[in-house]
C-alpha cells in the first residue's frame, strides 16, 4: 500500500516510461564517475590566513592536478607559478604587471594552461554539476572551452579564436582569476571540518564567513565551538570563558570589530575594581597594544573576567554534580586569611592574592557590580546579529558526530574506561554511552536554542558548558579544565589534565571496531577520523593510530602551539585513489605564500590505496541514487503492467 503511494508520488515527477528511463540513464552515469574528492582539517582555531591558503590548495590536491597534467611539460618552477597562480589570482597578477612581464604573452599561455587543467578537473562531475559551479559572467565560454567536441574538425582554430576574442576585449585577468577560483572550487567536492574553528588565533569570524561561502561542507563542533554556541546562546560561564580566552591571546578585536560586542562595561568594572592592582598572574601571551585599550588595561580585564568565570563555573558544578566538576570549586577551598587553596590532601600558595570581589562566606557570589557587567555582556552576545547568524551556520551544517562515505568522524574522543570498555555518563539522571551519549548531548545542543520549555533550554545551555570542559565530555576527554590552576598555583603538578582512557587505547584495533560497530560501521575500511590533540611530530609521534583505523588530524593551525608540535599539523584528503595525509609546514604569511610559491604540504603519508577506483557508486550519495534506480524501475515495472497509466502528453 505504502509503496503504491509512493510509485504514483514517482509518476507525478516521471509521468511516461520515457521520462522514468532517461532519469534512469542520468542517474546511471552519475554512478559510474569518480568519487568526489572529500577534504578534511581540523582544529583550525582562528587562524584565517593559514586556513585559507590550505582550503584554496586542497592540502595538495591542486598541486597533484597540476603535475597530473603538466607533469613532464612543465618544471618545478613553473608548476609552483601556476598553483600559486590558482591559489591567488588577483595577488600573482597584480605582481606580474608590477614585474615588467610581456603580458599579452603571458596571458595566452596561462589561458591555455588553465583551460587544459580546468578541463581535467572538471572530467570528474556530470556536466548540469560543472554548470552550477560556473562563474554566471563566463559560464558560457568556459563551458564551450572545457566540453570535448568531437563534432569539431579544426578544434585548435576554434579554441584559439575564443581565447583571442578574450585578449583583444582586455578580458584576460578577470577571466584568469574567475578560471583560477572555478579549479579551487572543482578540486575539492566537499569539506569536513572535525571542530574547533574559535579561539586563540585572530579571525575565527572570517572563518565562519568563508565557511558559509563553501559549496559543500559539515562541520564536527569541537570543544571551542561549542563554547562560543553557549556563549551565544547567552550562558554567562561560556561568555566569561570566551571572553577571558580572547584577552589571554590578545584577540578583543574579534569581540570588538569582528562581532561588534561593546567591551566597555568590562573596561570600565576592571578599572574601577582592579585599577591599583598590576593583574601580573594575567599576563597576555600575544600582546597587541590598542588605541583605546593599553595592555595594562587589558591585563586587568583579563583578571575581572577570570574571578567572575571562576564564580560562575564554582556554581555550576555545585549546582550539577553530576557533571563531575567538584574539581572546579576551588574558591570555596581558599583559605581567606593565609591565602592557600587546598587541593587533594595538599595546601598551596596563591600566586595572586588580591580578590576585592570574592566574600569567603559566599565566595562564588557575583558582586553587584559583576552581575551588572555580565547582564550587559550577555545583552550583547544575544543580540549579535553577525554571531547569531554564524551559530546558527553551525547548528544547520553542524553536529557532534557525522558518519560520511563509511567513516566516523568527531572533534573528541569515545569517553572510555581504562579496561576498554565504553564509559557511562550521566546526563540529567539517566547514564548513557557510546552513540546514546553522543545523540542525547547533541539534542540538548539543539534544545538550548529551539525548546519552548525553559527547563530544557537551560539544560541545553548547561550542556553546552558541559561539553567545553566536562571530564565526561565526547569533546573534550580529559580529566579537568585547569585554568584556575596555571593562573595561580605555581606548582606544575596541579596543572595536569589527564586525558582520557581512549587516547592510550588507540593503540589497540579493537578500540577502534568498538567504537566503528557502536555507529553501525563493520569491515575493514571504516575509520574513525578525529581532531582535538595535537601531533607531536617532533617526538617521533604519529597520525595514525589504532593499526591505522584511526586517523588524528589536528590540523596544527594553531601558532601558539607550533613550538610544541614541531610542525604545523596534518589534513586529509580522501579521493577515488585513496586517503592521504597531508603534512603541512608552518605557515607564515599569505604574503610570502604569494612571494615565494610555497605550498606548506611538506608530504604526503599514503593511508589507503583502492585497488579499484572508487566511483560515486560506492558513497553515501551513490547509494541514494542506487535506491532511485531500482524505485524508478519498478515505475516503469509499473507502468508496463498497467498498474499504473503514463499521464499527461
Ligand atoms: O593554552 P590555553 O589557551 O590556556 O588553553 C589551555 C586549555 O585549552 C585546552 O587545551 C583545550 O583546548 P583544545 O581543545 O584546543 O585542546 C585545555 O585542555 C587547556 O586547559
Ligand atoms: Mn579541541
Amino acid at each position: 500500500m505504502e509503496q503504491n503511494k509512493y510509485l504514483e508520488y514517482l509518476a507525478e515527477l516521471y509521468p511516461t516510461i520515457e521520462k522514468a528511463s532517461t532519469e534512469i540513464i542520468n542517474l546511471q552515469s552519475i554512478i559510474n564517475l569518480p568519487k568526489g574528492t572529500e577534504h578534511f582539517l581540523s582544529d583550525i582555531h582562528g587562524e584565517y590566513e593559514a586556513f585559507s591558503h590550505v582550503l584554496k590548495n586542497g592540502s595538495g590536491a591542486v598541486r597533484k592536478k597540476i603535475d597530473d597534467v603538466f607533469g613532464h611539460t612543465l618544471g618545478t618552477a613553473e608548476k609552483r607559478s601556476v598553483a600559486t597562480l590558482i591559489y591567488y589570482p588577483r595577488e600573482k597578477l597584480e605582481q606580474l604587471r608590477q614585474s615588467g612581464e610581456d603580458m599579452q604573452n603571458w596571458y595566452r599561455v596561462t589561458l591555455y594552461r588553465l583551460i587544459e587543467l580546468c578541463r581535467v578537473v572538471s572530467s570528474k562531475y556530470t556536466r548540469s554539476k560543472v554548470r552550477k559551479a560556473l562563474p554566471q559572467d563566463y559560464a558560457y565560454v568556459i563551458e564551450e572551452l572545457i566540453t570535448e567536441k568531437p563534432e569539431l574538425s579544426d578544434k585548435e582554430a576554434y579554441y584559439e579564436a575564443i581565447i583571442q576574442t578574450i585578449l583583444d576585449i582586455g578580458r584576460a585577468e578577470p577571466f584568469i582569476i574567475a578560471m583560477a577560483e572555478l579549479i579551487q572550487r572543482l578540486v575539492v567536492d566537499h569539506l569536513h571540518i572535525i571542530g574547533d574553528i574559535f579561539d586563540r588565533g585572530p579571525q575565527p569570524h572570517r572563518i565562519m564567513d568563508c565557511l558559509m561561502d563553501y559549496h559543500s561542507l559539515d562541520i564536527q563542533w569541537g570543544n571551542h565551538d561549542v563554547l562560543w554556541m553557549g556563549a551565544a546562546a547567552g550562558q554567562q560561564a561560556c561568555i566569561a570563558t570566551v571572553i577571558r580566552l580572547c584577552l589571554r591571546y590578545g584577540n578583543l578585536d574579534i569581540l570588538e570589530d569582528g562581532y561588534g560586542i561593546n567591551m566597555l562595561p568590562l573596561v570600565t568594572f576592571a578599572l574601577e575594581t582592579y585599577g591599583d592592582d598590576d593583574a601580573a598572574r594575567f599576563a597576555i601571551k600575544t600582546p597587541e597594544e590598542k588605541a583605546d585599550i593599553s595592555l595594562a588595561l587589558q591585563q586587568r580585564m583579563h583578571k575581572a573576567i577570570s574571578v567572575i568565570q571562576f564564580k560562575i563555573e564554582g556554581k555550576l558544578a555545585m549546582e550539577n554534580p553530576e557533571f563531575g566538576m567538584d574539581g572546579r570549586r576551588l574558591l570555596e577551598r581558599i583559605d581567606y586569611d593565609t591565602m592557600q587553596v587546598k587541593i587533594g590532601q595538599k595546601q598551596y600558595a596563591l600566586l595572586d592574592t588580591i580578590f576585592p570581589t570574592i566574600d569567603p562566606s559566599d565566595p562564588y557570589a557575583l558582586t553587584e557590580k559583576e552581575q551588572n557587567v555580565m547582564e550587559r555582556l550577555t545583552r550583547a552576545f544575544k543580540n549579535c546579529e553577525k554571531l547569531q547568524k554564524h551559530v546558527k551556520f553551525l547548528l544547520k551544517q553542524g553536529s557532534l558526530y557525522k558518519v560520511y562515505n563509511g567513516n566516523l568522524l568527531y572533534h573528541g574522543c569515545m569517553p572510555m574506561n581504562g579496561d576498554g570498555t565504553l564509559m557511562e555518563v550521566p546526563v540529567y539522571g539517566t547514564y548513557y554511552q557510546g552513540k546514546e551519549l553522543y545523540d542525547v548531548l547533541e539534542q540538548y545542543v539543539r534544545k538550548a536554542f529551539f525548546s519552548m520549555e525553559d527547563q530544557e533550554k537551560e539544560r541545553g545551555k548547561h550542556i553546552l558548558w558541559f561539553l567545553w570542559s566536562a571530564p565526561g565530555s565526547p569533546l573534550y576527554g580529559r580529566s579537568q579544565m585547569a585554568t584556575f590552576e596555571r593562573y595561580l598555583i605555581e606548582d606544575k603538578e596541579t596543572h595536569r589534565e589527564v586525558k582520557n582512557a581512549y587516547y592510550t587505547l588507540l593503540e589497540r584495533k579493537e578500540t577502534a571496531e568498538l567504537i566503528l560497530k557502536e555507529f553501525g560501521l563493520e569491515g575493514d575500511s571504516p575509520r574513525i577520523i578525529n581532531g582535538h590533540v595535537p601531533i607531536h611530530q617532533k617526538e617521533g609521534e604519529s597520525p595514525v593510530k589504532c593499526e591505522g583505523k584511526v586517523l588524528i588530524i589536528d590540523g596544527g593551525f594553531s601558532r601558539p602551539y607550533h613550538r610544541e608540535t614541531g610542525i604545523a599539523g596534518y589534513t586529509l584528503i580522501y579521493n577515488s585513489y585513496g586517503m592521504s595525509l597531508a603534512a603541512h609546514e608552518p605557515f607564515e604569511t599569505t604574503e610570502i605564500a604569494i612571494q615565494e610559491e610555497t605550498d606548506i604540504v611538506s608530504h604526503q603519508i599514503a593511508v589507503s590505496y583502492n585497488q579499484k577506483r572508487k566511483t560515486v557508486g560506492d558513497t553515501d550519495n551513490g547509494k541514494q541514487l542506487l535506491k532511485k534506480i531500482a524505485e524508478l524501475k519498478e515505475l516503469i515495472g509499473a507502468y508496463r503492467s498497467g498498474t499504473i497509466k503514463e499521464r499527461g502528453n
